[in-house]
């Protein structure tokens, strides 16, 4: 016991906040963690130890300690947490973005790198997008004759909700057993499970009481069923044998082949629970992420009619009157692209890195201890006037010959991650925004509802309710069509 207390003395933790009884940190997390954490990294600096009841958590807000973790020690912190509801809604784990760092996760992020989210698989599902494009566009159109305000939060769902459900089913909301809605509730209450901690989890011996009180576990275990309902019966509907693949293969058909033509030696038996699990990592990770970066977009640009004016032309020069942008357009328009990547520092959909350490390793001099939790601050990152001028500004310009990218090799820029579990979503999520945000600019002029000043667009983020990070309130404009 002695050489214990020896060894623990000899640890160099991070800096830590002052703490309470029982809940320790936790009541300094406040409604937007990555904001709460980046005030007190102005105080206790970059690498701080927090404590939300028992769990330890490292916070990191620099690049430099950024780097240290994701380059330098990536092997050792390359875990994610499991938590009760991400254990439990995806069948313990089976899934990609919840698995351990482990020979399961290798064989799971080969299919999804080689087969399920390919460059050729992502242009493979362009049909889809350019489709939902169009007749989001052609909506859109209608509101623009009788000059009605779109809520383009509610828009930008529904189009994101739709062509992932297509890229996954083969199959349109309409005549499927979920409509936009039912969807929304239910990627919702799936979010609400998988973002969290039980009560149980942060504080021991009572928590789990609280828990009881609640609810917790009953309404769990119903967004569980109602999940795995509708999986199985998408996948069954695949399975019968009248059933033809008519044009391109969806991910369950993919899924479904994969089943089929294994195993390979030393790999694990692709089942059904695989499939849906899988599932649900797409349908988590790629309907609010691209539809929560157009809206930020169009709301900094309703901010900055310039810059809305710029990235206009910028795409009427290049489309002429030719009436829709399509994918092969996007490489011609680098200011787009800017717009995306400056909305994308500024709004990152995932603000905090979460990952959780497998063995020791130091950090900037401190001690990191195995099983804590990792949470880089992209968001804080994406805002330090240490690495970008007028960090506050909404300036894609700053991107003008500069090489900075999205492959996590720039600590100081990191909206999809870096090293081992960096995004393979990033094609999809990037294409996605980029088509919408396209043919949002060039179909239409954008012009505030009556009586709204561009200084009064709310910029305020969304606390809970969604794994990412959306706008506080909706962003509700009136288009004026711009081809008559
Ligand atoms: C703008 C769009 C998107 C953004 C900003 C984004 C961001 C991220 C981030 C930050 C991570 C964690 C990376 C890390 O720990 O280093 C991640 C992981 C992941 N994303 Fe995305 N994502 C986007 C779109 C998508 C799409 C479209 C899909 C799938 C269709 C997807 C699927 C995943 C999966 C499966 C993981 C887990 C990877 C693993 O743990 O190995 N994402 N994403």
């Amino acid at each position: 016991k002695k050489i214990m207390q020896v060894n623990e003395i000899k640890l160099q933790l991070p800096p830590s906040p002052p703490q309470l009884p029982i809940i320790r940190n936790l009541h300094q997390l406040g409604a937007l963690p990555h904001q709460s954490f980046m005030k007190l990294s102005q105080k206790y600096g970059p690498v701080m130890l927090l404590k939300f009841g028992r769990i330890p958590f490292v916070i990191i807000s620099s690049a430099e300690a950024a780097r240290e973790v994701l380059k330098i020690h990536d092997l050792n912190t390359c875990n994610r947490v499991q938590l009760t509801g991400t254990r439990k809604l995806t069948y313990n784990c089976l899934d990609l973005a919840f698995a351990p760092y482990d020979d399961y996760w290798r064989q799971m992020r080969k299919i999804c790198v080689l087969e399920l989210f390919s460059l050729k698989r992502v242009q493979s599902f362009r049909f889809i997008r350019e489709g939902e494009v169009a007749s989001l566009m052609d909506t859109i159109s209608q509101s623009a004759s009788s000059a009605t305000p779109v809520d383009l939060s509610e828009k930008m769902f529904a189009l994101t909700a739709s062509i992932v459900f297509r890229m996954a089913f083969g199959q349109i909301f309409q005549g499927s057993d979920l409509d936009n809605h039912k969807f929304e509730k239910l990627i919702r209450a799936t979010e609400y499970f998988m973002g969290g901690f039980t009560t149980e989890e942060c504080i021991p011996y009572v928590g789990w009481i609280i828990d009881r009180l609640n609810g917790y576990h009953a309404k769990l275990e119903k967004v569980f069923h109602e999940l795995d309902t509708f999986f199985e019966k998408a996948i069954n509907d695949h399975l019968k044998p009248e059933r033809k693949i008519q044009g391109q293969e969806d991910i369950i058909d993919v899924m479904l082949k994969i089943e089929k033509d294994q195993i390979k030696p030393g790999e694990a038996q692709i089942t059904k629970d695989n499939i849906k699990a899988v599932l649900l990592d797409i349908f988590l990770g790629g309907v609010d992420t691209s539809a929560i970066t157009v809206v930020w977009a169009m709301s900094e640009l309703a901010r900055n009619p310039r810059l809305m004016k710029k990235a206009q032309e910028e795409i009427r020069n290049c489309i002429g009157k030719k009436g829709r942008v399509t994918e092969d357009d996007i490489d011609q328009l680098p200011y787009l692209k800017m717009i995306i990547k400056e909305t994308l520092r500024l709004h990152p959909p995932s603000p905090l890195l979460l990952r959780e350490t497998t063995s020791h390793f130091k950090v900037n001099g401190y001690d990191i201890n195995p099983k804590n939790l990792i949470q880089v601050n992209v968001w804080a990152i994406g805002r330090d006037p240490k690495y970008w001028k007028n960090p506050e500004e909404f300036y894609p310009e700053r991107f003008t010959n500069n090489s900075i990218d999205f492959k996590g090799n720039n600590f100081e820029y990191l909206p999809f991650g870096s090293g081992r579990r960096i995004c393979p979503g990033i094609h999809i999520g990037l294409i996605t925004s980029e088509i919408a945000l396209a043919n949002l600019l060039y179909c239409f002029d954008w012009k505030l509802p009556n009586g709204i000043k561009k200084e009064d667009i709310n910029m305020e983020e969304a606390s809970g309710g969604s794994l990412a990070l959306s706008k506080k309130t909706a962003l509700n404009l009136v288009p004026v069509n711009y081809l008559q």
